[in-house]
């Protein structure tokens, strides 16, 4: 549980267009790594080849190397289907299969991958999931209702509980409080702090403030104009980013002044 990702002279296309260009990075195991930058500089699409969701996309391809502690999950042979496994996505609306019970959202990842589980086998992994979720103590009397019966926070964390029954080593987040309210936003702040002590937890967020509060690293990516692809234009612990930059535009960004 818990790998190192390094992206090595990573581009990102849809099709011909080339989204994000050049990628080298390293990304701490059991920690909060945060991508900000301005609309369009290619955080989603960086975000989604680091479990090659990307290539769902007809036409999306990627080129480099994306490490998983050394290893390429790019390389011929790999299954992307466990590559999706091994790094799990929360999305940015909560998303529960909302006809499944909470106990059959958990398990979700169990039955598509046509694991065979033993009662107590699927009642300790739907505690457990939900208890590192935050959110046992508040569905345990009701594990047996549909998923779409909860908050939207509430669902963020089940979306999280799903995710991570399954053991993955990296946990992928794409703004996952941007459709929250400010306690339910808290509520899952706390919860990625949480997390960071067994996964590696790769964020986006538009908000400088929860970079600020919940990650250790924080990588700023850039666009030169529309059409142009999406860069890294530095990286750095995250107190540095926000107080001691080295590059202009990351002050700019990270003091407001464009984005
Ligand atoms: N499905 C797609 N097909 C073609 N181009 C796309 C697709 N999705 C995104 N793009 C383009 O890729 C570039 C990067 O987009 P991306 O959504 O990754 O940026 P972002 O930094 O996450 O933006 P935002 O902060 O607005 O979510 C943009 O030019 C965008 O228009």
């Amino acid at each position: 549980m818990s790998k190192r990702v390094d992206a090595v002279d990573l581009n990102v296309y849809y099709g011909d267009f080339l989204a994000v260009e050049g990628i080298n990075i390293s990304i701490d195991a059991r920690a909060v790594t945060a991508f900000i930058g301005p609309s369009g500089c290619g955080k989603t699409t960086f975000l989604r080849s680091l479990n090659r969701m990307h290539e769902v996309l007809p036409g999306a391809r990627v080129k480099g190397e994306l490490l998983l502690d050394g290893e390429n999950i790019y390389d011929p042979g790999v299954d992307p289907v466990t590559v999706r496994t091994q790094v799990g996505m929360v999305f940015q609306r909560p998303n529960p299969f909302p006809t499944m019970s909470l106990r059959e959202n958990v398990l979700a990842g169990y039955k598509l991958n046509g694991a065979r589980l033993s009662k107590s086998e699927s009642d300790d992994i739907v505690e457990s999931a939900l208890s590192s979720a935050n959110l046992w103590a508040e569905v345990k009397d009701r594990l047996d209702k549909p998923g779409s019966g909860l908050s939207g926070g509430q669902q963020q964390r089940l979306c999280i509980a799903r995710t991570i029954a399954v053991k993955p080593d990296v946990i992928l987040m794409d703004e996952p409080c941007s459709a929250l309210d400010p306690i339910s936003t808290l509520a899952i702040e706390d919860l990625i702090g949480e997390l960071q002590q067994d996964y590696t937890v790769i964020i986006v967020t538009h908000n400088m403030q929860q970079a600020a509060r919940v990650s250790q690293k924080t990588a700023f990516f850039n666009i030169a104009g529309t059409g142009k692809p999406g860069k890294l234009i530095e990286y750095n612990d995250t107190s540095a980013i926000f107080n001691t930059p080295n590059e202009k535009s990351t002050e700019d960004y990270v003091s407001g002044r464009f984005g």
